[in-house]
C-alpha cells in the first residue's frame, strides 16, 4: 500500500537546501497550522455562539461588517506567523500592514476568513493567502512590497473548512490539494497537478444582482439561461455557495466558472473581491491548474495594485468559459 505524502514531507522535499524556499515552507506550515485552529472553531458550530456576531460598529479595512471570527482568524494567523520569516502581514481585517519579523524576507497577504456571511450556517468557509518575496533594501516603504502585480507571488493557496479541511496550494509548479487527515492529524497530499477542464456548463454567480450588472454581463447570463436553444447551444447548471473558497474548490474538482462582476450598487463599481488577498492568490492557483482568471478582460496577475484593499471584478475557472465571458465585453 502506498503511503500518502504529508505536507511536511512535500515541503521539505520541495525546499531542499534552498533558503528562500525554506522560508516559504515555514510560512505555509504556519498558515496551515493556524488553519487547523480556525477549522476547530468552525467545527464547533453553534457551540461557539457569537463567532458570527458583528463586532462593534466599524467595518473592516475593505468596508464590510467585521464578524467575531474574522478577527479571531486574523489573530490566529498573526500568532503562527510571528516565528516565521514573514516581515509584514497584509490582512483584510487590518487597515495597515502588520509588522512581524524585522529580519523577514517575505510578505504575506491574507483573507483570514473567506465567506463570512456563511459562518453560522454550517457551510464551508476558508482562509486565503498570498506570499511574495521581501527585500527591505529594494523598497522605500513596506507597502510597496505588497503593491506588486500578482505575478510577483512565489506561493499562494487557500484552506477550506468544510466536510474535509483542505489546503489547495501552489509554489509555481502546478496546484496541489492536501487534505487534513483527522486520524493522523497531518495534511496529506490527495491530488497532484490538478487540471481544471477547459470547457464547462456550470457557472457560479450571485444572480440576484443581475439588474445591477453592466450590459455584457447581462447578455452573458441571458445566453446561458437560453440553454441549448440559445446562442451558446448548451444547457447550463448553476452553483453558488457564496464562499469563494468553496466555489473555487468545486471548480478545481470538476471545472466551472466563478464570476463576481462590477455592478451599479454603491461600493460595487469594482466588484466585491479584493485584488491582493483574494483575486491574486486565486488567479495564481487557477493558472497553475491550466485555468484562467481575468477582471472580465484583463489577466488578473498582470494588474498593478494601487491600494492594499482595492477591489476588482473577478472571473476565474475553465479557460474556454473565461474567454467566452471576455468576448461579451
Ligand atoms: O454576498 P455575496 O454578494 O454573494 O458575495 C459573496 C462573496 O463574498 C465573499 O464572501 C467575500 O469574502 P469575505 O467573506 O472574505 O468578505 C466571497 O467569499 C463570496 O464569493
Ligand atoms: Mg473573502
Ligand atoms: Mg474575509
Amino acid at each position: 500500500m502506498s503511503v500518502a505524502v504529508s505536507l511536511k514531507t512535500y515541503l521539505t522535499d520541495w525546499a531542499g537546501s534552498d533558503a528562500s524556499r525554506q522560508a516559504v515552507a515555514a510560512t505555509v506550515t504556519a498558515i496551515a497550522e493556524a488553519g487547523l485552529g480556525i477549522a476547530d472553531l468552525v467545527a464547533r458550530g453553534p457551540l461557539e455562539e457569537g463567532l458570527a456576531n458583528i463586532r462593534g460598529v466599524d467595518p473592516n479595512a475593505g468596508g464590510d461588517a467585521q464578524k467575531e471570527l474574522d478577527v479571531v482568524a486574523e489573530e490566529l494567523i498573526r500568532e503562527k506567523l510571528l516565528p516565521t520569516p514573514t516581515a509584514f502581514l497584509a490582512s483584510e481585517e487590518s487597515e495597515e500592514l502588520i509588522p512581524l519579523n524585522p529580519e523577514g524576507r517575505l510578505v504575506v497577504a491574507v483573507d483570514p476568513l473567506d465567506g463570512s456571511s456563511n459562518i453560522d450556517t454550517n457551510v464551508s468557509v476558508g482562509t486565503i493567502y498570498s506570499i511574495m518575496p521581501y527585500d527591505a533594501s529594494a523598497f522605500s516603504k513596506p507597502e510597496d512590497a505588497v503593491m506588486r502585480p500578482g505575478s510577483a507571488q512565489v506561493a499562494a493557496g487557500f484552506l477550506a473548512y468544510g466536510p474535509a479541511t483542505i489546503l489547495v496550494a501552489t509554489f509555481g509548479e502546478g496546484t496541489q490539494v492536501f487534505v487534513h487527515d483527522r486520524r493522523t492529524g497531518e495534511f496529506l497530499l490527495a491530488r497532484t497537478d490538478v487540471e481544471i477542464p477547459a470547457e464547462t456548463k456550470e457557472y457560479g454567480i450571485n444572480q440576484s444582482n443581475v439588474r445591477h450588472w453592466d450590459a455584457p454581463m447581462q447578455r452573458y447570463l441571458a445566453d446561458c439561461l437560453a440553454g441549448k436553444e440559445g446562442p451558446r447551444g448548451k444547457d447550463f447548471n448553476m452553483r453558488w455557495v457564496g464562499s469563494m473558497v468553496a466555489d473555487a474548490f468545486r471548480i478545481f474538482t470538476r471545472g466551472g466558472v466563478y464570476v463576481y462582476p462590477r455592478d451599479k450598487r454603491k461600493g460595487y463599481d469594482n466588484g466585491r473581491l479584493r485584488l491582493i488577498y483574494e483575486a491574486f492568490p486565486l488567479a495564481f492557483l487557477v493558472e497553475q491548474a491550466k485555468g484562467a482568471a481575468t477582471d472580465g478582460t484583463t489577466r488578473i496577475l498582470d494588474i498593478q495594485p494601487h491600494h492594499i484593499h482595492q477591489r476588482i471584478p473577478l472571473v476565474f475557472g475553465s479557460k474556454a468559459e473565461v474567454e467566452a465571458i471576455a468576448s461579451y465585453y
